[in-house]
């Protein structure tokens, strides 16, 4: 491995140039340009905290944090950190091992490291606290942040600790060996994924999208270079720095007793059958598998749970998603932004029903349907540019469909603007489609290069001789790292 050091990252190695070529050489990912420009007084990324992060709010995701997240409590990273917490009291950078630059992005770079002397690998994005602050930055990283702190889903990373030193703000990921979907493609014949495997991507990011809009969270940043594909071939969406975070309530579409009025707020449900997502009233169907930490929403959804199984009538209809969440902000990648957002009308979750259209149609196809020579050229064809399939490859009546319901223009007559993913989830490209069980299915490809071993902490966490390797050296507020 190539050893230059370098300083804590600052913009220089964050540079758009230097991102492209770091891209470039090594062909991990696209360099797609962003908009990121506030139309509005209102902020860009929803509800932040302006203030710096320190040391202070620094700290690992809490034990009780760690115990609703119940997909991943057997996880045995969570007792590798915990272990060095209670040997070191805090956890800090310096007991990482950075194995490898795995990129870098708008407000940080993320490595592969190791959690020394436990073999347990993780991704870890180190941000530079100054340079989020030079650039206005600190709300996009604070954003990310809240919303991987809530997150306890397969398809969506887990965080597993946060600290920070006067300069560096570091997040502890879940690692991802199987590279993008971009890359993915770019390996298929074609370049284009059969549908079969666009309907096993396209249904694990619907559930992805769906669980994050329960937490009036959207998403706005979906193409191919942010989802990854687990060592099992499942997927991972990533990247939460553009999202927007809402407080919009759950809508009571059609009532299930006398008492509910259609239209009257209350706690969140749905009125799928086979429904796995939190507040689900079905009680044939709980599933506890998620619990998202909204305990007055949750304990509402109890009471009314309750209510429901003393009665035998059909369920009510509700909108868990934040249809009603607003923003004015330009924010996302050209190919992938909607009209209503280049238009600046202000927006909110259909937002990701027009990008999940353009992610179907370029799995599908290979490109995407309204790129332009330039940016501005895309922005306007977007605008007013109708939809066309190419004629080749062959793809089936079903998924132009859902294709042609996702990019509607106008967001009030999209597909899944009225009542969210579950109206998208009913569409016959997903028909027969067991959600429930997806995460069990065999995925359409393996990864093939996969750099991970199964993480199994030795017994007594001991650290390694920090001497050797590519290992982080120095003190928390004098890094180093090794460049790759
Ligand atoms: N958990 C992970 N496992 C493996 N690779 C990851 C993980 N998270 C990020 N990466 C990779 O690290 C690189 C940088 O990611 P990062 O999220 O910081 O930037 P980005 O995707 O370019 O987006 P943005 O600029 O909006 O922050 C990307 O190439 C991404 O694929």
């Amino acid at each position: 491995m190539v050893g230059t050091s370098f300083k804590p990252i600052s913009s220089t190695h964050c540079s758009n140039k230097s991102k492209a070529l770091l891209f470039k050489a090594d062909d991990r990912s696209r360099s797609r340009e962003k908009g990121e420009f506030s139309q509005s007084s209102k902020s860009s990324i929803g509800q932040y905290s302006s203030s710096t992060i320190t040391s202070e709010e620094s700290n690992i995701i809490s034990s009780s944090q760690i115990g609703s997240r119940p997909h991943m409590s057997k996880d045995l990273r969570w007792e590798a950190i915990r272990s060095i917490r209670k040997q070191h009291r805090i956890l800090s950078l310096k007991h990482f091992k950075l194995l490898k630059k795995l990129g870098c992005g708008d407000i940080g770079t993320v490595y592969l490291a190791e959690l020394t002397g436990t073999n347990c690998l993780f991704a870890l994005k180190v941000m530079n606290n100054e340079f989020l602050l030079s650039l206005k930055k600190i709300p996009r990283a604070q954003t990310e942040k809240e919303i991987m702190q809530m997150l306890d889903h397969p398809f969506l990373p887990t965080l597993y600790a946060y600290f920070a030193t006067e300069q560096l703000s570091c997040l502890v990921m879940e690692y991802c060996p199987g590279g993008d979907l971009h890359v993915l493609r770019q390996k298929q014949p074609g370049r284009s994924f059969s549908e079969h495997a666009v309907r096993f991507y396209g249904a694990e990011v619907l559930l992805a999208l769906e669980y994050l809009h329960m937490f009036g969270v959207v998403y706005r940043d979906l193409k191919p270079e942010n989802i990854l594909v687990r060592e099992d071939g499942h997927i991972m969406l990533t990247d939460f720095d553009l999202s927007l975070q809402s407080d919009a309530n759950p809508v009571l579409l059609k009532s299930a007793s006398p008492v509910a009025e259609p239209g009257e707020k209350m706690s969140s449900s749905c009125s799928e059958s086979s429904c796995i997502e939190p507040f689900c009233l079905n009680p044939s169907f709980q599933v506890p598998c998620f619990t998202p930490r909204l305990l007055s929403l949750a304990s509402k959804s109890r009471r009314i749970k309750s209510d429901l199984a003393t009665q035998n009538s059909p369920l009510p209809q509700l909108v868990v998603e934040p249809t009603s969440a607003r923003s004015n902000s330009f924010v996302g990648t050209h190919e992938y932004l909607a009209p209503e957002i280049i238009k600046g009308e202000g927006h909110g979750n259909a937002v990701d029903w027009w990008t999940f259209g353009i992610f179907l149609f370029e799995l599908l196809y290979g490109k995407t349907p309204f790129k332009g020579s330039e940016n501005d050229e895309t922005l306007s064809n977007v605008v007013s540019h109708s939809l066309r399939f190419p004629s080749s490859p062959m793809v089936s009546f079903h998924a132009r469909d859902l294709i042609r319901g996702l990019l509607v223009k106008g967001p009030e007559n999209r597909l899944g603007s009225a009542k969210g993913a579950a109206e998208i989830k009913q569409h016959p490209f997903f028909e027969g489609l067991n959600w429930a069980l997806i995460r069990c299915t065999i995925p359409p490809e393996m990864p093939t290069f996969c750099e991970t071993s199964i993480c199994v902490p030795t017994p007594a966490l001991q650290k390694k001789d920090s001497s050797k390797g590519n290992e982080l050296q120095g003190t928390e507020d004098h890094m180093e790292f090794d460049m790759f």
